[in-house]
């Protein structure tokens, strides 16, 4: 159980051009690998954001862990905090959620187990996803139109949900909205209800409307949404439209920490959480998290950002321990799996759900040469730090992110 030594390697791979409230995604998404290396030669997995500060931070506390044993990931955490000083909670915070991922993997092989035993046990054999649809152009600029084609308006919008829905069986819907003026995302949702009278909906504009509109569309889409995601930007400014809003409404951007609940609870600023072990400390505190928002009358669904195999497999691990976790988890999976670095075979989607790897640890298994291709892919690139932002002003000059916007 005793920990030797953590690998990191940041890797590179393909992205679509998907828009965004502060722009469009860049033609290659950033990750880490981690590798934790147990006595005996047994290996965790972990997977996390690659931008450099993330990268730098796991490269600092990576000596401070030889030593440890990984089922005791608290006195892990406490070795991440001293080799980190001067970083804030939310940096510490990130190292440690993406080391416990590697921890509990590697207890698991040793163990026999798969981490969803080690979270409590499974309350379900597989984990819905929603079909996470983007407002998207063709292609990126300068390249050949991509497999997805483009989707700017409600028809590409239902085209796309079709295709998502025709190949992984979502029974639900989120659309990444605060791209468009908000009536062009209202038609947009209109189409989608249309087309697909039965599934869930949700839309996520990332704090880009003003309390005012946020009302405004929270009420011209009652009884269409089953939540509305951030609306607005910051915790009064989503109280302001909950308090006429009659869906709820949730966030993953201003309840993102435990300390974080309290003021939204006091104000019913949101009604449900998407959490997201990323940055809410790992897997066992996420389910944590699920039994605080059980305890408050909260909702819980879970975020997602660009990522691959080992990330879907701790969130379907997480999700399956976690017996409120009622709604479909969003996923960037379809929009990533081509340059997975995991064996094919394991993940897949059945009806819409991720079925619980049932091998020991997370049950997936690296592929060594695919992880060399998207390392050499990220050196190559020269790449350090996601910027929507940054690569929208290159085809936009005059590109301003500020939010809100309407
Ligand atoms: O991938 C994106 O563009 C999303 O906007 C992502 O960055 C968000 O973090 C996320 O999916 C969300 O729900 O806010
Ligand atoms: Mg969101």
């Amino acid at each position: 159980m005793i920990i030797r030594e953590l690998l990191v390697t940041p890797i590179a791979f393909r992205d679509p051009p998907l828009l965004n409230a502060t722009g469009v995604h860049e033609p290659l998404a950033l990750r880490c690998v981690l590798r934790l290396v147990v006595d005996g030669g047994v290996i965790g997995l972990g997977e996390c954001g690659g931008d450099r500060s993330q990268l730098d931070r796991l490269t600092a506390v990576a000596p401070a862990l030889a030593g440890l044993n990984v089922l005791e990931t608290t006195r892990v955490a406490r070795a991440i905090d001293a080799a980190l000083p001067g970083e804030s909670a939310m940096g510490r915070r990130a190292a440690f959620s993406a080391i416990e991922v590697a921890c509990l993997d590697a207890a698991g092989r040793l163990l026999g187990q798969p981490v969803v035993s080690l979270l409590g046990g499974a309350v379900r054999d597989a984990v819905p996803y929603s079909a996470y649809l983007f407002y998207k152009w063709a292609g990126h600029p300068g390249s050949t139109p991509d497999e997805w084609g483009e989707a700017l308006d409600p028809d590409g919008i239902v085209a796309q949900a079709r295709t998502l829905i025709d190949e992984y069986g979502f029974g639900s819907i989120k659309l990444k909205g605060g791209v468009f003026p908000p009536d062009r995302e209202i038609a947009a949702i209109r189409a989608l209800r249309e087309a697909f009278p039965d599934h869930p909906l949700r839309i996520d504009p990332n704090g880009a409307w003003t309390p005012a509109t946020g009302r405004r569309v929270a009420a011209e889409l009652d009884g269409i949404l089953e939540y509305l995601e951030d609306p607005s930007w910051g915790l009064d400014a989503l109280a302001e439209v909950s308090a006429t809003a009659r869906m709820p409404l949730a966030t993953n951007m201003f309840v993102n920490s435990f300390d974080t609940i309290a003021p939204a609870v006091a104000t019913d600023a949101v009604q449900v959480i998407l959490g997201d072990h990323h940055y809410w400390g790992g897997l066992r505190l996420s389910r944590h998290l699920g039994t605080v928002c059980e305890t408050l009358g909260l909702g819980l669904s879970m975020h997602s950002n660009s990522h691959l195999g080992i990330t879907l497999a701790a969130m379907t691990h997480l999700a399956a321990a976690t017996p409120n976790l009622t709604y479909a988890c969003d996923t960037h999976y379809p929009w990533n799996l081509a340059d997975d670095v995991v064996k094919p075979g394991v993940l897949r989607f059945e009806g819409g759900a991720v079925p619980v790897p049932e091998g020991p640890g997370l049950g997936v298994e690296l592929d060594p040469d695919a992880l060399e291709r998207q390392h050499r892919l990220y050196v190559d690139s020269g790449r350090q730090v996601r910027d929507d932002t940054g690569y929208a002003r290159r085809f936009d000059p005059g590109y301003d992110p500020a939010l809100p916007r309407w």
